[in-house]
């Protein structure tokens, strides 16, 4: 995902404006230029960025931050506090109740994934004890029916629509009143795709909604829309009274900015995101945590300690770049484990086991980061393929949520130059050696005993390259 880098740009702006020795008004104009060219790149509108360059230089105090010696802090705040107002429209959206029938229509450009999540949206709810049912009041796209009624059966959630009726607004009318009658209490109409420049779609949509009367409207959006997302959001909040929004596909390589215009352009706040295909790949969507996620705040006490501890002597300029950018993957522990099998018998067998499952897993599985694609059938394919029981496939994914949270921590650091990461590695001892071993692994050699002898036998040198041809 692409915004991990905008949060990686943030972040070094910041290190090099908090690394001036003088703060005056050209350093802070500097970096407040490196963090809006950041977010442009990440396709936030421009008006937005610009807007937000001026609230920072108001709300900085360049005295305070030129006598202040936590700089970084400072100007990080300033930037949280406006990143979240970005994507905060100040007011909540509507949150259906159980057992008082809502109903929620969505509307969005074709293909954003609107059909995908009403699935979703409806599944997430009936998890929680609602009664959801879903209307297909897609009649221009074939087989939009189709593609609800699969998901709608295989989560067990009734469904309505025709294939014969090719008035939408007749269709949600019907699956509205007769899901009311059946007492559900939270009613999805699903509506076509369809692009502001499509004046008569907007027309049917408007008219969808002033005959279902829905409470909420959602405007769902694909996440690589970019720049067009201000105006296209903007445009389905005049025909509809837009209350919210969905952005999906967070999954992908895309840049993310356009969820910040969405936001203005509906003043609606986003309540999920769409991260995957399956029909639990859906998150509850809350601003502070995404936005300190995306800078990287919050967690950088112990940050150096963890770098004493994991990274070895012989520099991996692409293993860093790929940690700065918070992307641990399978495929990086994989590569972990072939290093650790060219140093001997040490907890081979269990090593082995680990990289025959892995070779069942598919390229997307492998380069993924989000632990939650594993899903139950993806675990079960993946163990029936390597001829291993489900146990153990669960356990190397547990191995490998450990190592990504040791290596996480990696995410929006700022890459050292080759000789300040020797001097930070060179005084690894055993201990540090010891915490960056799978503990499994450790009570096979012996514990810190046997870590300490196996060291002195073959040189701190190969045991610490270890981790070493991990970037590829
Ligand atoms: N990777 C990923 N794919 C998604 C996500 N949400 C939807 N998709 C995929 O996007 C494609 C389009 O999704 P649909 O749900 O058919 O889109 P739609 O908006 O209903 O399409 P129209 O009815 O033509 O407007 C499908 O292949 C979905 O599987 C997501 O969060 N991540």
């Amino acid at each position: 995902m692409v915004l991990a880098q905008l949060g990686g740009s943030i972040s070094r702006a910041l290190a090099q404006m908090s690394n001036a020795t003088v703060i005056d008004e050209k350093v802070l104009n500097d970096c407040l230029n490196e963090i809006s060219r950041a977010l442009l790149q990440a396709d936030v509108q421009f008006k937005m960025v610009r807007d937000m360059q001026a609230n920072i230089k108001r709300i900085v105090n360049l005295e305070a931050l030129a006598a202040g010696t936590n700089k970084r802090r400072i100007m990080q705040q300033a930037v949280f506090t406006e990143l979240c107002n970005m994507l905060d429209p100040g007011k909540p959206s509507f949150t259906p109740k159980k057992g008082k029938p809502s109903v929620v229509m969505f509307v969005g450009l074709q293909g954003s994934g609107k059909t995908t999540t009403c699935s979703k949206y409806a599944y997430y709810h009936q998890k929680k004890g609602f009664k959801p049912a879903l209307v297909c009041a897609d009649t221009f796209r074939a087989g939009a029916f189709d593609q609800l009624k699969q998901n709608a059966t295989k989560a067990k959630i009734p469904f309505y629509g025709s294939y014969m009726e090719s008035d939408p607004v007749k269709i949600a009318v019907e699956g509205v009143e007769r899901f009311k009658k059946e007492n559900c209490d939270l009613i999805i109409v699903d509506t076509s795709g369809r692009h502001k420049q499509e004046a008569a779609l907007f027309e049917e949509m408007r008219q969808v909604s002033e005959a279902t009367k829905p409470d909420l409207v959602i405007f769902v959006m694909d996440s690589s829309i970019g720049q067009a997302a201000f105006d296209q959001a903007q445009a389905f909040k005049q025909s509809v009274s837009v209350g919210a929004v969905i952005i999906t596909k967070m999954d992908g390589h895309a840049k993310g900015g356009g969820a910040l215009s969405a936001v203005a352009a509906t003043k609606s706040p986003v309540i999920f995101i769409g991260t995957g295909e399956h029909i639990d790949d859906f998150e509850v969507f809350d601003v502070k945590p995404f936005v300190s996620r995306l800078l990287g705040m919050g967690d950088w006490s112990g940050f150096m300690d963890k770098i004493h501890e994991v990274i070895p002597t012989d520099q991996q300029p692409d293993l860093l770049q790929k940690l700065s950018e918070g992307s641990f993957s399978l495929r990086l522990m994989y590569e972990q484990f072939q290093n650790l099998l060219k140093m001997g018998p040490i907890g081979q067998a269990k090593i082995k086991r680990y990289m025959t499952m892995m070779d069942s897993m598919t390229d997307a599985e492998l380069d993924s980061t989000n632990p939650k694609l594993m899903t139950e059938s993806r675990i079960i394919r993946i163990a029936r393929g390597s001829g291993r029981p489900v146990r153990d496939v669960m356990d190397m994914l547990e191995e490998y949520k450990r190592l990504a949270k040791i290596w996480g921590k990696m995410k929006g650091l700022k890459l050292q130059k080759k000789g300040d990461m020797s001097a930070l590695t060179r005084n690894m001892n055993v201990q540090q050696m010891s915490k960056a071993l799978p503990p499994q692994m450790l009570k096979q050699i012996g514990g810190m005993g046997g870590l300490q002898s196996l060291m002195k036998q073959m040189g701190s040198k190969e045991m610490s390259g270890m981790f070493g041809g991990m970037g590829g």
